[in-house]
């Protein structure tokens, strides 16, 4: 089925990002573990897209995929991104029972088991997975420092997370994505982020924030993979 990217009658909008209000969160026995196969050597270039900067992966072959967890198809790594804001009290996107993070981790993967392509993906509701990393300032992050190399060490062992459908959080704002957001936030220095924020545009100006404001849940239940 076709996405609905207007509120159509016949299916509500499924907007991101939104409060995770984690006691309303329903626990499914039925969500397995995620598979996360990545292998570092398909990262291609890091790319300013004017409002942040993508790292990109080689998405001709299934090198690095994401399945099992709530997902019923095998998804391609294509990117991962960031999204932050202009001080460090806020800049994540998903907030979690009203907290702000001072920024989000996007792992951004699509559904190559039934689609031919990425763009082709994001006209489909289960055409895009993306896992979202909440970042919370502590340490130094050397895993942030040369993440390309050690994407597989983002893999926590054990892995919780809450998903739920969604968007994209950027134009088109296509409701082609199963977000699976992990419950462990990892650090990252102040430094370190403050380097996000000298980041430019096309038109040379700082990208200081780039989140989306909160979008409501309607109708949705976010399930989550633990009690
Ligand atoms: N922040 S996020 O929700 O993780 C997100 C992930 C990917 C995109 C993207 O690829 N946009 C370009 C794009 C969109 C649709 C079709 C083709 C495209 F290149 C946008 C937002
Ligand atoms: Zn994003």
């Amino acid at each position: 089925m076709g996405v609905c990217t207007s509120s159509t009658a016949q299916c509500l909008p499924r907007q991101s990002p939104i409060d995770i209000q984690t006691r309303r969160a329903k626990y499914d026995s039925s969500l397995k573990p995620l598979f996360i196969q990545y292998d570092p050597n398909t990262s291609k270039r890091i790319i300013n897209v004017g409002h942040c900067f993508n790292v990109e992966f080689d998405d001709s072959s299934d090198r690095s995929v994401l399945s099992e967890g709530p997902l019923t198809s095998h998804y391609r790594l294509r990117q991962f991104h960031f999204h932050w804001g202009t001080s460090d009290r806020d800049g994540s996107e998903h907030v979690i029972d009203g907290q702000t993070y001072p920024a989000e981790l996007h792992i951004v993967h699509w559904n190559s088991q039934r689609y031919s392509s990425f763009e082709e993906a994001t006209k489909h509701s289960d055409g895009l997975a993306v896992i979202g990393v909440l970042l919370k300032i502590g340490e130094p992050n050397p895993v942030l420092q040369n993440i390309i190399d050690n994407l597989d060490k983002v893999k926590t062992k054990e892995r919780t997370y809450w998903t739920y459908l969604g968007s994209l959080t950027t134009s088109p704002y296509s409701e082609c994505v199963t977000w699976v957001l992990l419950q462990e936030a990892i650090t990252i220095s102040s430094e370190q982020l403050q380097h996000f924020r000298g980041l430019q545009n096309e038109d040379e100006e700082f990208i200081l924030e780039n989140h989306r404001p909160l979008q409501p849940i309607e109708k949705r239940l976010v399930k989550s993979s633990c009690k």
